[in-house]
């Protein structure tokens, strides 16, 4: 690349405001949302969402719970202007939403919005020209006090058209590409605005100002938000409007650092649609507030559903890690995650206390509609942590901790060599051709309990196996059943081995479940292995274990 000082690029202006507040604030409540999908969001796609992709996208708008809802530039074609017509005169409209419109400061497109708003009890006239020093320039060719004189044209076209219109209007306005423009030249062109508006307690009025282009850093945003915020008047009826694209991909800070510097209302999209990098993700940004304990009154509760709709309607994909959304957001491919994942989940689930402490996990994924399912996938970056949770989430396999190393080792190999993530099945299927495959040199066959004494801790047993294909039958005695049947066992087996750790526990449902046991065992050489072993008799799945363990070790 030419170096950046060659003069083609400039940094951008800081903001002179030594006494800003905003960063000694936080976010406590939730803003006005204004959603403008069905406008900017649309205006953005190759192929424009058709009325009933419009339609699908407002009723999912209402079920989330936005009251403002930008529903598109009606004068600008058919399908807009038959959208609000439908929205009208088929009364989806709820007493407690106001539909937006967009225009420009131009007489026979507000004439049309006008005509397409017939019957809205309640709208918001948005009214738009650009006012950054490029756009006067170079489009526009106005000076600042032409561009203002053409803000108030639009500004008395909608008031004459409004006080005509059966229904309440409310005026919004944007220096379009406000983050271009000189703030004393937008405060004088707002207050010009508003003051010809005709602004009161009664008659509030949206100023948006947009980063229709984001050209700084988020500090810069929210310095520019409350030095306006300081600079416009009559600021008690004003409702300071973000509206953040995300050209630096920052427009989730920018906004986040906007409502810190006073702004009221915030206007984004589902999934982050629109112009180029799109405009700032309501997603995100509601969900950020809930994480920090702020309600913020969207309800989120159904991600897939709304991936799901937004799709369809944009036809668009969703990247993987999109924020909260993403397919692979809640998952975890790295050992050490997973084992704090884990053990967070398991902390989680004894514990009385609400607050969420889960490491890696900034919410809880059910509380947008995902599950834990797919929280631990396993590939070659996988530990054994994540290994045992696989096998105790999805197959009820609840290993002992000293037996994690193993089966992890034995994973890690198969995952180096496939070079991909395998799937869980995968998984279980390496469990059990592990612990339950061949080769079987030894064989258990039955087990009686000829005595038993609680008194004495003692047992005696008959153990019928089969070794290398002999049956072979003996007797042993031993401070407990699975003592008893290794004494059994020693009458003839060769190899000397003793055990070092045993653990059981139950699987499945309780009417059909049965006992899994798990028995380390360690050979002459000192070496160590596990075993495993299944059966509805906690004494035959010992057995079977110890089996796993031999044949593990002498085969
Ligand atoms: C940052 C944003 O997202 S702003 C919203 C932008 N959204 C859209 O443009 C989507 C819908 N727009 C359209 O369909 C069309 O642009 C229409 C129907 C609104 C207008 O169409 P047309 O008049 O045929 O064309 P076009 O948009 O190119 O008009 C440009 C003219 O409007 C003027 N103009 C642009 N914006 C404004 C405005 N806000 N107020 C007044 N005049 C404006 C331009 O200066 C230009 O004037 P000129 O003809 O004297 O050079
Ligand atoms: C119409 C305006 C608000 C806009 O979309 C922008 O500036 O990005
Ligand atoms: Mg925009």
């Amino acid at each position: 690349m030419k170096h950046a000082s060659a003069g083609k690029y400039r940094p951008y202006p800081q903001v002179d405001l030594p006494n800003r507040i905003w960063p000694t604030k936080t976010i406590t409540h939730a803003p006005i949302w204004c959603s403008v999908d069905l406008r900017d969001g649309n205006q953005a796609l190759i192929t424009p969402m058709n009325l009933d992709q419009k339609l699908s996208l407002f009723s999912l708008l209402l079920k989330l719970g936005f009251k403002n809802i930008e529903v598109g530039f009606p004068s600008a074609s058919k399908v807009e202007f038959d959208f609000l017509r439908t929205l009208v005169e088929q009364k989806l409209i709820p007493d407690d939403v106001t539909v937006q419109v967009l225009v420009q400061a131009r007489e026979h497109l507000i004439d049309k919005t006008f005509e397409a708003l017939a019957g809205v009890k309640k709208a918001i006239v948005h009214l738009y020209n650009s006012t950054s020093v490029a756009q006067r320039k170079i489009v526009f060719g106005k000076e600042q006090d032409e561009i203002i004189a053409l803000a108030l044209e639009g500004v008395d076209m909608v008031k004459e058209r409004a006080a005509k219109h059966d229904g309440e209007i409310m005026l919004e306005y944007s220096p379009e590409s406000f983050t271009g423009t000189e703030l004393e030249f937008a405060a004088r062109i707002c207050n010009a605005v508003t003051d010809r508006w005709g602004i009161s307690a009664e008659r509030k009025v949206v100023i948006n100002l947009p980063a229709t282009v984001e050209m700084a850093t988020p500090n810069v945003y929210a310095d520019q938000i409350e030095w306006m915020s300081r600079h416009l008047t009559n600021r008690e009826h004003v409702l300071i409007s973000t509206h953040t694209h995300n050209d630096r991909g920052t427009s989730v800070a920018a906004t986040e650092l906007a409502l810190l510097a006073g702004a009221d209302r915030v206007e984004g999209t589902l999934l982050s649609n629109g112009e180029r990098t799109g405009n700032v993700d309501i997603i995100t940004l509601a969900l950020n507030m809930y994480t920090q304990g702020v309600d913020p009154e969207l309800d989120f509760s159904d991600l897939e559903t709304v991936v799901r709709v937004v799709e369809e309607c944009t036809d668009m994909k969703t990247h993987e890690r999109h924020p909260y959304v993403g397919e692979l957001v809640y998952t975890a491919f790295s050992g050490s995650h997973q084992d704090a994942i884990n053990k967070g989940l398991a902390y989680q689930r004894s514990k009385e206390d609400p607050f969420w402490e889960v490491p890696y996990l900034p919410i809880d994924p059910q509380d947008v509609g995902r599950n834990y399912e797919g929280i631990i996938r396993i590939n070659s970056q996988s530990g054994k942590g994540g290994v045992a949770y696989v096998l105790e989430d999805k197959f009820g396999y609840s290993l002992p901790k000293k037996m994690h190393p193993e089966i992890g080792r034995i994973v890690q190999q198969v995952t180096d060599e496939a070079g991909r993530e395998l799937t869980s099945e995968e998984i279980l299927d390496i469990f059990e051709k592990t612990y339950f495959g061949e080769p079987h040199d030894i064989e258990f066959v039955d087990y009686s309990v000829i005595s038993e004494s609680a008194k004495e801790h003692s047992a005696k047993c008959v153990l019928e196996y089969t070794h290398n294909g002999k049956a072979i039958r003996s007797e042993g005695v031993g401070n407990g059943p699975i003592d008893a049947c290794k004494n059994a066992l020693m009458v003839e087996y060769s190899h000397n081995f003793k055990i070092l750790s045993y653990s059981e526990h139950s699987r499945g449902e309780l009417s059909s479940a049965e006992a899994v046991a798990y028995i380390e065992i360690q050979t002459e050489s000192l070496e160590k292995f596990f075993g495993v072993g299944c059966d509805n008799d906690i004494t035959v799945a010992s057995i079977k274990a110890m089996f796993s363990a031999l044949n593990r070790a002498f085969s």
